[in-house]
């Protein structure tokens, strides 16, 4: 793991959205389409809001979430309004939305045709993760349901996750998914998810979930 300490919350935002734009554009000049995984939460706003304005070829760019909550897009905690709020605009309005939530039915009738939808989009080419302070990156829950099979080498690319305690249930691109990603960045605020992410790397992933991701991470701070 490597962990890069900002200044502000700010300077975070602007650095870490103009490195996934690099990045992302590395990816263009040789590949005809690069994909994006963001996740959802309170964390990644302000980065998005730079993102979304930066110059790069957004037509050729899919974008997807690391993971979603199983609400409707128009609930105030479905990953995917803010996604459309705050990165799919402006200049990144002309990038591709790979949705993680059918508004019928459950995560476990709708994996297969959102898997359809995934799988060309794979390898990942730059993911960015968020952390909660109990150690999940995407849905990957300590004691959630499907933990074991969605940190397994042979995993299904997504998983429908439940855990006690949340709101609802969730469905997560699985931790190989997430591990074979060209560029990988995590992005934490605040001294106790520092705390968290390091305490995580001397633990086991079904303990510290996002452990599974750390070794091939770039972890970014800001308090
Ligand atoms: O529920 C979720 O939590 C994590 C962390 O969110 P934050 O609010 O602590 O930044 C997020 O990365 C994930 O995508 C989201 O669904």
């Amino acid at each position: 793991m490597t962990l890069i300490e900002y200044a502000d919350r700010d300077m975070m935002a602007i650095d870490l959205a103009n490195r996934l734009a690099g990045e992302l554009n590395g990816i263009l000049m040789h590949e005809e389409r690069a994909t994006l995984v963001v996740p959802g939460g309170t964390t990644p706003g302000p980065v998005f809001d730079v993102l979304c304005d930066v110059e790069l070829d957004w037509d050729r760019v899919d974008v997807l979430l690391s993971d979603e909550r199983w609400l409707p897009e128009d609930h105030p905690r479905s990953n995917t309004r803010l996604l459309r709020e705050r990165l799919l605009k402006d200049r990144a309005a002309a990038a591709r939305l790979v949705p993680l939530y059918m508004p019928k039915g459950s995560p476990e009738e709708a994996i297969s045709t959102l898997e359809k939808e995934l799988r060309p989009c794979l390898p990942i080419s730059v993911a960015l993760l968020g952390m909660g302070g109990d150690m999940h990156t995407a849905s990957l829950f300590p004691r959630g349901d499907n933990l074991r099979l969605a940190l397994d080498s042979h995993a299904p690319l997504l998983l429908p996750m439940r855990a006690e305690g949340l709101d609802e249930q969730r469905i997560t691109l699985s931790a190989r998914v997430l591990k074979e990603a060209i560029n990988l960045h995590i992005v934490i605020t605040g001294e106790d998810k520092k705390e968290a992410v390091l305490r995580a790397a001397d633990l086991p992933p079904e303990e510290a979930p996002v452990k599974a991701v750390l070794g091939n991470a770039t972890v970014h701070w800001a308090s």
